[in-house]
């Protein structure tokens, strides 16, 4: 692994304060995602994981009441500007949550519907951009053949995989999982994890996740956080062998709380 310091930052998040109302959330968070890397957040219950996943594509600009301060730069532009383009952020940066969410569509649907809201492709480009998306989800092999039917109609691990495939079809530069296997057993969990190691060789990609040994599989960087404040951040190899920081060490020991 190179040394952290000589890898490029695809996002670098600074002073990040996040309220919801009155309620500060985090309070300065700096942090770096590195290009095509993986950095697991962990930590307690509400120490603001899923919160900093989603100040990273702006999600809680639907709600009135909740405000980020501080920058989040995405290749060295702020995308908390208010001016930001928020069609264009989404389409940049990628997530997939915790319980799949496919539409109420067919299989091809679920995919072309994404891509049709920011390009016009004919059929037959289009039918290849489906192709792609499926294949780089791992899910071509079982689909290729029932592409009409409901996406609704696949298992949880698949319905996951299409969610992935929906995301890659709009070819992000980032994406953000969010727990992305706490609904599925483990031989879809594991296959998730397999795509996600993939995925690195074009994507910068962020994970939450409460699973210990997921975050050591899957990831290069870790950050754990507690209560708004992100504690430590290392390579995954030194904050699972070797923490600096006590709170670090209990946690991923299960001592913690
Ligand atoms: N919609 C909301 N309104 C008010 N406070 C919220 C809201 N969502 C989260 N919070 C608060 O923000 C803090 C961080 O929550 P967040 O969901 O980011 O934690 P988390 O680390 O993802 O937790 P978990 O592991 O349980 O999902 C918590 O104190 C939580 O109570």
């Amino acid at each position: 692994m190179p040394a952290a310091n000589a890898l490029p930052e695809k996002i670098s998040v600074k002073d990040l304060k996040f309220f919801y109302g009155a309620n500060l959330a985090l309070k300065g968070v700096n942090l770096p995602l590195y290009d095509r890397k993986v950095t697991a957040f962990i930590g307690p219950s509400g120490c603001g994981k899923s919160t900093l996943l989603r100040v990273l594509n702006r999600m809680y600009d639907l709600y009135p009441k909740q405000r980020a301060e501080g920058e989040v730069l995405m290749d060295g532009e702020n995308i908390l500007d208010p001016r930001q383009d928020l069609n264009l952020l989404r389409a940049r940066i990628g997530m997939v949550f915790q319980k799949p969410t496919p539409f109420p569509m067919s299989i091809y649907e679920n995919i072309a519907f994404g891509i049709r809201l920011y390009e016009n492709l004919p059929k037959s480009e289009m039918d290849g951009r489906v192709e792609q998306a499926l294949r780089g989800a791992a899910l071509w092999d079982e689909v290729k053949d029932k592409l009409a039917a409901s996406g609704l109609s696949l298992s949880g691990g698949q319905q996951q995989r299409l969610c992935i495939a929906r995301s890659v079809a709009v070819k992000p530069e980032v994406i953000l999982f969010d727990e992305p296997c706490s609904a599925l057993d483990p031989i879809s969990t594991a296959k998730v994890e397999e795509l996600i190691d993939e995925l690195k060789a074009h994507y910068t990609i962020a994970i939450v996740t409460h699973n210990m040994q997921q975050a050591a599989r899957v990831s290069d960087y870790t950050a754990f956080m507690y209560l708004g404040d992100l504690v430590e951040f290392d390579e995954t190899d030194k904050i699972f062998t070797a923490p600096k920081q006590k709170a670090t060490q209990d946690y991923i020991t299960g001592r913690f709380g």
